[in-house]
C-alpha cells in the first residue's frame, strides 16, 4: 500500500512539473514581437521606469520597432547599465549584415526623472521642451508597490505620490509638447488590484491610517479615474490616452514583500511557473503605443491587448474631475 501511495505521489509531482514546465516554455496565448521592424520609426516615445522589468521591456520592443525611446528613470547608473544590456541584446539579435533589422532599430537615450520629487519633474520637463522637438507616446509606467509608510519629497504618501502626482505633473507639463505632436498617445500602466482601492478624499496622504495594500489599490484607481478624466480634457485634440493592466509579472515591484528566505525558492518557482515574463507583460503597452488597430481610441482600459470592462467606481465622472482638481492643487499648477 505504501509503496503505491509513493508511486502515485511520484507521478503526481513528476506530472506537475511538466505541466508547469509546459505552460512557461509553450502556452503563452499573449501575442509578441508582432510589430514591423519601422514601424516607430521617426517618433519619440518616453517611458518612465524603463531601466527594469515592464518598462525595460517595453523599451526594448519599441526599440526593436524603430522608435527614439526616452527612458526616464530616477536613477541615471541603473537606467545606463539597463541601456547598456538593451543595445547589446539589439545587435546580438539583429546583428548588423543583409537583410537585418539592426538599421531600422531607433536609439536610446537615458534622462533622469525622480517622480517622488516635483521638482526633479518640473527640471525633467524643462529639459524635455529644451531638448526634443517631438513627443509621439508618453507612457506612464513608473511605480512602487506596498512600501512601508514613507513620503515623497513633497510630503505626500510613496504610492499616491509616485504612481499617481508624479505622473500627473509630468503629463501635464508635456501636454503642449504631445499636442504639438499629435497624433500622438499616452499609455498609462495601472493595475487590475484597482478594484480594492477608493479615492477617500479625506485622507488622500495617509495620516489618519496607512494600509500599503489600500494605498497601492488607491493609486491604480487614480490612475484609470486619471486616464478617463484627461481622455475627456483631450477631445478633438487627436492625443488619445488609455489604461492598461499588465497581468502578473515576474518583476522588481515585489522589492517591498518581505518574504522569509527559507521559503523565497518556493515563491521563485511559483512566480516562475504562474507570473507572466516582462516581455509578455509588456504587450499590451506596447500594443497601445504602437498598433494602427487603436488609432483614435481614447479614455479605454485594455488587457491581453483587448478591451476590458471597468468597475463603476472607475468610470465615475464626478470623482475623476474632483481627483483631478485636487491633484492640481496637490501639485501646485492650479490656473
Ligand atoms: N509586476 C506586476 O505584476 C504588475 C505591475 N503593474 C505596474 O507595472 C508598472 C511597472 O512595474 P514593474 O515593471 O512590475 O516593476 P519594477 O519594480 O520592475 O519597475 C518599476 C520601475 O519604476 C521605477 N520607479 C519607482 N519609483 C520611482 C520614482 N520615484 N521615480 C521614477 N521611477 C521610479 C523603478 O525604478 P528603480 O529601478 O530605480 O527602483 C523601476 O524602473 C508599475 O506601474 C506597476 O504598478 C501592474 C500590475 C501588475
Ligand atoms: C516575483 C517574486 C515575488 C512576488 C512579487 C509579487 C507577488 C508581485 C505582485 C505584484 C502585483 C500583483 C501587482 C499588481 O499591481 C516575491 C514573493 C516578492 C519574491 C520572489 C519573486
Amino acid at each position: 500500500m505504501a509503496v503505491v501511495a509513493t508511486v502515485a505521489a511520484l507521478v503526481a509531482a513528476l506530472g506537475g512539473a511538466l505541466w508547469l514546465a509546459a505552460r512557461r516554455f509553450v502556452g503563452s496565448s499573449v501575442r509578441h514581437g508582432g510589430g514591423d521592424p519601422g514601424l516607430m520609426h521617426g517618433k519619440t516615445v518616453l517611458i518612465t521606469g524603463a531601466n527594469s522589468g515592464l518598462g525595460r521591456a517595453t523599451a526594448a520592443e519599441l526599440l526593436r520597432l524603430g522608435a527614439r525611446v526616452i527612458m526616464g528613470c530616477r536613477d541615471r547608473a541603473r537606467a545606463e547599465e539597463a541601456a547598456g544590456q538593451l543595445r547589446r541584446e539589439l545587435r546580438q539579435a539583429g546583428g548588423p549584415g543583409p537583410g537585418s533589422h539592426a538599421g531600422e532599430a531607433g536609439e536610446l537615450v537615458v534622462k533622469e526623472l525622480d517622480l517622488a520629487s516635483l521638482r526633479s519633474v518640473r527640471a525633467f520637463c524643462q529639459q524635455m521642451l529644451q531638448e526634443e522637438p517631438r513627443l509621439d507616446v508618453l507612457i506612464n509606467n513608473a511605480g512602487i508597490f506596498q512600501c512601508p509608510y514613507m513620503k515623497t519629497e513633497d510630503g505626500f504618501e510613496m504610492q499616491f505620490g509616485v504612481n499617481h502626482l508624479g505622473h500627473f505633473l509630468l503629463t501635464n507639463l508635456l501636454l503642449g509638447l504631445l499636442k504639438s505632436s499629435a497624433p500622438s498617445r499616452i499609455v498609462v500602466v495601472s493595475s487590475k488590484l484597482y478594484k480594492y482601492g477608493d479615492i477617500n478624499f479625506e485622507d488622500l496622504n495617509s495620516e489618519e491610517s496607512y494600509n500599503k495594500s489600500f494605498c497601492y489599490s488607491r493609486s491604480k484607481l487614480a490612475n484609470i479615474l486619471f486616464t478617463r478624466e484627461l481622455a475627456r480634457r483631450l477631445e478633438g485634440t487627436n492625443v488619445t490616452v488609455n489604461v492598461l493592466h499588465p497581468g502578473i509579472v515576474r518583476t522588481n515591484l515585489g522589492r517591498h514583500i518581505h518574504i522569509p528566505l527559507l521559503v523565497k525558492p518556493l515563491f521563485n518557482l511559483v512566480s516562475w511557473a504562474f507570473f507572466k515574463t516582462a516581455v509578455e507583460g509588456a504587450q499590451t503597452s506596447v500594443y497601445l503605443a504602437s498598433s494602427p488597430e487603436v488609432e483614435g481610441v481614447s479614455g479605454k482600459y485594455f488587457g491581453d491587448c483587448k478591451e476590458e470592462e471597468l468597475l463603476p467606481k472607475a468610470v465615475d465622472e464626478s470623482v475623476a474631475r474632483k481627483l483631478w482638481d485636487i491633484s492640481e492643487v496637490m501639485v501646485g499648477i492650479l490656473k
